[in-house]
């Protein structure tokens, strides 16, 4: 019997990761054969990272990929010609192609895409400005390239239907609010669902009883408050420019400031992709500014060392990332009673980033987090969680390596029959 290939693709603001897994029964989790990303797609040269058994490749510039559509591209090439991955030599052995889609709307679930779901995700596009738009040119592309393969939509809100109605609802006109959609989503969620569940195993608890306060940080920064396994409270709103700043992306301002920043706010941005509706406003807060726009560097790693070299525009780059982290923390930690098992860190900065987690666990310390230091600038090997946390301290502090992925995967297998197009 041929082998079933997932190939799970996710599609974030500054990179594209995809893995190939196979699976056999619903009830096994999917295996993971391979690993590839490009990143550094918002400070080209792009790079490449591929792990496949034992070969690895990491930092090969990729001069001529461009945006997330080239990346998938460039992905599925390498992926069919590396000869030692038997299980995908042709297109046509991917039986599902499942697509991180950050913005869903009203979708709660895995959803099969067919025409009536690409163009209602199209319509969110404007929502999800660094996002969405480059998920669908790959789903396109599947559906070009692999025409055999099922495409499965996974939605990064889907996590966050649990806010509490208070929570998710705006301070403005209701009727409003409710015609337009005007709620706060919040995204990051196949990760927190990964998180999730990997910390509860961690902690040797069942996931229906986790309280966790867990952040991730990457190209895009979120914080989430998650009481009995459900999201209660998330830092981004109805689209992922709120809360923390990004690599690109201002986080939280007065909404006002935006006047004042430009005359132009409202009209449409001359420099908005072809497709994409979105005004100059939108444009300046989630491409033109975050840490990228102070230190003219998207690489949170390069500015965390030259701030710790004594770069003041580095260094002020990080505290503002440290001062509104602790922000969230605080009130989570309210959020949640005091009921914490953990404070856990995941994503690109979150899991890299030792010199970050130590400012942020210091400025948390009155709530009883503290670090082991010596664990904290231990590099990661390949445990989904490690404990970095003070041994006796009141609170737990991880890391999780978080893998959006295999979330998508293993949601994917267990469905498999009602996600596969109909012959
Ligand atoms: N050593 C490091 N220390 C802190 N941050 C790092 C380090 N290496 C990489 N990063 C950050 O991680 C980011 C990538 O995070 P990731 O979660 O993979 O992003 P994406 O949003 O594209 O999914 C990079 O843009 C960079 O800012
Ligand atoms: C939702 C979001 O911001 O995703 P990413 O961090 O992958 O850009
Ligand atoms: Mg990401």
């Amino acid at each position: 019997m041929p082998s079933k290939v997932i190939l799970a693709i996710n599609a974030g603001s500054s990179s594209v990761k995809v893995s190939v897994f196979t699976y056999t029964t619903p009830t096994a989790d999917p295996t993971e054969l391979a690993v590839i990303e490009v990143a550094g797609l918002t400070a080209p040269p792009a790079t490449l990272k591929y792990a496949r058994g034992d070969q690895h490749i990491k930092g090969q510039e990729l001069k001529e990929v461009e945006g997330q559509e080239g990346a998938y591209e460039y992905i599925l090439k390498h992926l069919t010609e590396d000869e030692g991955l038997q299980e995908l030599k042709h297109p046509d052995d991917i039986e599902f192609a499942c697509h991180r889609v950050v913005h869903g709307g009203d979708y709660d679930k895995p959803t099969r895409i067919d025409q009536d779901t690409y163009h209602h995700l199209e319509a969110l596009s404007d929502l999800a400005p660094l996002h969405n738009a480059g998920a669908l040119t790959i789903v396109k592309a599947v559906h070009e390239k692999c025409p055999k393969a099922s495409n499965v939509a996974f939605f990064d809100n889907a996590f966050h239907q649990t806010l509490p109605l208070a929570a998710r609802t705006y301070a403005i006109d209701q009727k409003i609010a409710k015609r337009n959609k005007l709620r706060k989503y919040g995204f990051h969620g196949l990760s927190y669902a990964f998180i999730t569940r990997a910390v509860a195993t961690h902690l040797q608890k069942p996931t229906k009883d986790l309280n966790i306060i867990a952040l991730h940080l990457g190209s895009g920064c979120s914080a989430c408050a998650i009481q009995n396994g459900e999201s209660i409270g998330t830092s981004m709103g109805l689209t992922p420019l709120a809360g923390l700043p990004g690599a690109t992306r201002s986080g939280d301002v007065d909404p006002s400031l935006i006047f004042h920043f430009t005359h132009d706010a409202g009209k449409p941005s001359r420099k908005s992709a072809k497709g994409m509706h979105i005004t100059e406003a939108e444009q300046i807060l989630n491409k033109e500014s975050g840490w990228g726009a102070i230190t003219g560097t998207t690489d949170f790693g390069v500015i965390s060392s030259k701030a710790a070299q004594g770069d003041e525009t580095c260094k002020l780059a990080f505290d503002i990332m440290v001062d509104r982290i602790a922000d969230f923390v605080g009130s989570y930690y309210v959020k949640l009673g005091g009921k914490v098992d953990a404070l856990v860190f995941a994503g690109g900065i979150g899991e890299k980033g030792a010199q970050l987690r130590q400012a942020v666990v210091r400025k948390a310390a009155c709530l009883g987090f503290e670090l082991d230091e010596g664990k904290n600038g231990a590099p990661l090997e390949d445990e989904v969680v490690v404990d970095i946390g003070r041994q006796g301290a009141r609170h737990t502090v991880l890391v999780c390596q978080t893998d959006e992925q295999s979330e998508m995967a293993r949601e994917c297998a267990q469905e498999a029959d009602s996600l596969r197009r109909p012959a």
